[in-house]
């Protein structure tokens, strides 16, 4: 067995304990097979001599040290727009529908599938460098995003986001098509690190017949439906107007609310709402900043959780928060919450630890999230020896309230380590950043000439 052995740190356990201990990866697998002493079943050990999972100087085929650091599961950004990091700080301070019409949208009809695949690149990077080893991704040129991925070395659910509103009925048909055609090729890829989704992109920005067509075919093929949801009261008033019922209602009679579908958002939504999306087993993507930024609302994160529902975090794209560092967003949902709720009880460090990391996992349907035995060698090693981490009397609450993506030191996903000691090896920094400055300038001039 070809092994990995991260040493020397804490580890934080899925069941919120941090223990000293060792942990050792199956690279071939992608899998960790042991956590201090503990090792999964007879199966899945049948290469680990006991010596080698338990004695924490044994020999590895290659060692990360965690000295003074503690192992965390690799962070998920359970809904963004990667490629979007070119649009970062092109228009800010407008309310959703503006800022989409006036600025973001005349921007990106401009961008090529080049411009999308350097974007989705640095938006990588920068995910690599934060600790986060899966997302989600809607937007467009998914081919491109998808060669991103491939090459950096993280997971992925990637969908073609569909908007008919505006279009005639053969555009929006082709729309439509290609978001359920890019679902089936990428179902898959990057030796299954990618998995795919039907993405309408709201219930407002896709009229009825083709969310219903898109969804059944959705359902045939067997891939997840993720869309925004309930973002703005400006999405629900419409659907409450002409339907007499609330978006979630709507997305049920559709067949969009299964167990296995990911909503972004879920700010504007009732008690009957969360008792649905709890009942059928749907998640909602909490984005806590693009949230704030846009003065959409606040989400009623701490009554989501307490009716069962799973709730990930995500960053929304860059021109709306305006990075993709997970723990920023875990700080924001956890202020959010307590403020949301009037509460200071509510939406605790350890909760928003979890909505980063099994909670994300779990929406997306990804392998990962846990530190245990048996699962996806997905984690991040965030040092603890700063000046604003000192002292240590509890990791949790750092992860939560004080740590900065900035603090990890080592990323590794599937059993790859992707950064070592906050040096990238899957990308080049340098080149990454500096295509990434020349498309996006030479984007804004053609946005200027209209040409
Ligand atoms: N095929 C579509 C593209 C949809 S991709 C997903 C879209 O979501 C947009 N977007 C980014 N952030 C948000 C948000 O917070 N709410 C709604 N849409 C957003 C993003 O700019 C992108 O246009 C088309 O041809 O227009
Ligand atoms: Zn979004």
């Amino acid at each position: 067995m070809n092994t990995l052995r991260v040493t020397g740190g804490r580890v934080l356990r899925p069941d919120g304990r941090v223990t000293e201990s060792d942990v050792l990866v199956d690279r071939g697998a992608g899998t960790i097979v042991a956590v201090g002493g503990e090792t999964a079943g007879a199966n899945e050990t049948a290469g680990v001599k006991a010596s080698e999972s338990t004695d924490r100087t044994a020999e590895a085929d290659e060692t990360l040290d965690a000295d003074g650091g503690l192992v965390i599961p690799g962070l998920v950004n359970a809904h963004t727009h990667v490629a979007m990091t070119l649009l970062r700080g092109y228009a800010d301070d407008k309310p959703l529908d503006p800022w989409l019409r006036e600025d973001i949208w005349p921007a990106e009809a401009k961008l090529t599938p080049e411009d999308i695949e350097v974007g989705a690149e640095l938006g990588v990077l920068e995910m690599i460098r934060s600790g986060t080893t899966a997302f989600a991704d809607m937007y467009f040129a998914m081919d491109r995003v998808a060669d991103a991925v491939d090459r950096a070395g993280v997971r992925a659910r990637l969908g073609h986001g569909v908007v008919t509103v505006g279009k005639d009925a053969e555009d929006a048909r082709a729309d439509v098509e290609e978001s359920l055609e890019v679902a089936r090729q990428l179902d898959g890829a990057a030796d299954g690190r990618i998995r795919s989704a039907f993405m309408p992109h709201s219930l407002t920005t896709v009229s009825e017949e083709y969310l219903r067509e898109g969804v059944a075919e959705a359902r045939e093929t067997g891939v997840p439906i993720h869309l925004h949801a309930n973002e703005t009261t400006d999405e629900v008033d419409p659907i409450v107007d002409e339907r007499g019922e609330r978006p979630i209602a709507y997305a049920e009679d559709l067949d969009a609310l299964g167990p296995n579908d990911f909503f972004a958002h879920g700010v504007h939504v009732d008690d009957s709402e969360i008792d649905r999306l709890a009942d059928a087993g749907t998640a909602v993507v909490h984005c806590p900043a693009s949230n704030m930024k846009l003065a959409s609302g606040m989400a009623p994160v701490q009554r989501l959780r307490e009716a069962g529902v799973t709730v990930a975090l995500g960053t929304d794209g860059a021109a709306s928060n305006n990075d993709l560092d997970v723990f920023d967003e875990m700080r924001d949902a956890a202020m959010l919450g307590k403020l949301a709720a009037d509460d200071a009880a509510a939406v605790p460090a350890e909760a928003v630890v979890e909505m980063a990391t099994a909670g994300g996992a779990d929406a997306l349907g990804l392998p990962g999230g846990r530190i245990e035995p048996g699962a996806a060698a997905d984690l991040a090693v965030v040092g603890l020896d700063a000046p604003h981490l000192t002292p240590v009397h509890d990791p949790i609450s750092h992860l939560a309230y004080a740590a900065h993506g900035s603090d990890v030191r080592h990323t590794v996903c599937d059993g790859e380590v992707l950064m070592r000691d906050r040096e990238v090896l899957t990308l080049d920094a340098d080149a990454v950043r500096e295509r990434a400055s020349a498309a996006a300038a030479d984007l804004v001039e053609r946005v200027g000439d209209g040409g």
